[in-house]
């Protein structure tokens, strides 16, 4: 069965960020996740992580300049001072929260940039990050961001993350497979859910097209929770969606999962 993970960047937003640890453990779950603990000290997020009994699973690096469009500056040339600096603090936060992965964000490649440089940037950076993290038993995950959310993103498909992961080459690097970019650019979830096997460290989910609760649209989550089973996935799987009212109410979904 799989482990669910709550992302209180997505849900619980009915409720100040801070307030959405005690929500997510009443409403049953064990795990969480979101974006980015930044803006908090870490030993207040560690307080309410115990408090509440949860396990953090997944945070990711810095986006960088948001309002300038940036979305991670791990790919883009010239910024390796910012990414490594970036991956650091990462890693203090994984260490102080116990977190078992972090997504590093590789970053926006303008169209009419060299994209090649771009990807051998990320490449040299996530290479970087992946060596600070091994020995203390962490996994880096790399996400395709579909255009839909994030037009020009360093990769869109899995297969692309997929062939970024093989190209760096390193034991605690992969991918990070979110079924909702992953049915808006690549489709044929079963199968490619059987081609990503063993690459592959956390799942997301969210319906498609609208991103809201797994119990409505085009996936059926139901034979995907199978799927992960069926191939011995172990990891977590991240509820990153955006609820369709009030958090709660939508978690009917869940209550066979408890
Ligand atoms: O799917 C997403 O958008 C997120 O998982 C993320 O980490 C950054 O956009
Ligand atoms: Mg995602």
């Amino acid at each position: 069965m799989p482990k669910f993970a709550a992302n209180l960047s997505m849900m619980f937003t009915e409720l100040p960020f801070l307030d959405r640890f005690e929500a997510a453990a009443k409403a049953g779950f064990k795990y969480v996740e979101y974006l980015f603990p930044y803006d908090y000290p870490k030993e207040q997020l560690k307080v309410k992580l115990q408090q509440n009994g949860l396990q953090q699973v997944l945070f990711n690096t810095a986006p960088g300049n948001v309002q300038a469009g940036e979305w991670g500056v791990s790919a883009i040339p010239g910024r390796e001072a910012d990414s490594q600096r970036d991956i650091d603090l990462a890693l203090e936060y994984a260490l102080a929260l116990n977190c078992p992965n972090v997504h590093i964000m590789s970053g926006v490649v303008p169209p009419g940039e060299n994209y090649a440089k771009y990807k051998q940037t990320f490449i040299d950076n996530v290479r970087y990050a992946a060596d600070k993290f091994k020995p203390h038993g962490i996994k880096i995950l790399l996400e395709a961001l579909s255009p839909q959310v994030k037009p020009n993103y360093l990769t869109a498909s899995q297969f692309q993350t997929l062939e970024l992961v093989d190209l760096i080459d390193r034991d605690n690097v992969f991918v990070q497979l979110d079924y909702f970019h992953a049915q808006n650019v690549d489709g044929n979830l079963s199968r490619l859910t059987d081609a990503l096997k063993g690459k592959f460290a956390h799942v997301q989910i969210a319906s498609v097209p609208d991103r809201h609760e797994p119990d409505e649209g085009e996936i059926n989550y139901q034979h995907i929770f199978a799927k992960l089973d069926e191939i011995g996935y172990d990891g977590w799987v991240g509820c990153e969606y955006n609820p369709r009212g009030n958090t709660e109410d939508g978690l009917k979904w869940f209550e066979q999962y408890k």
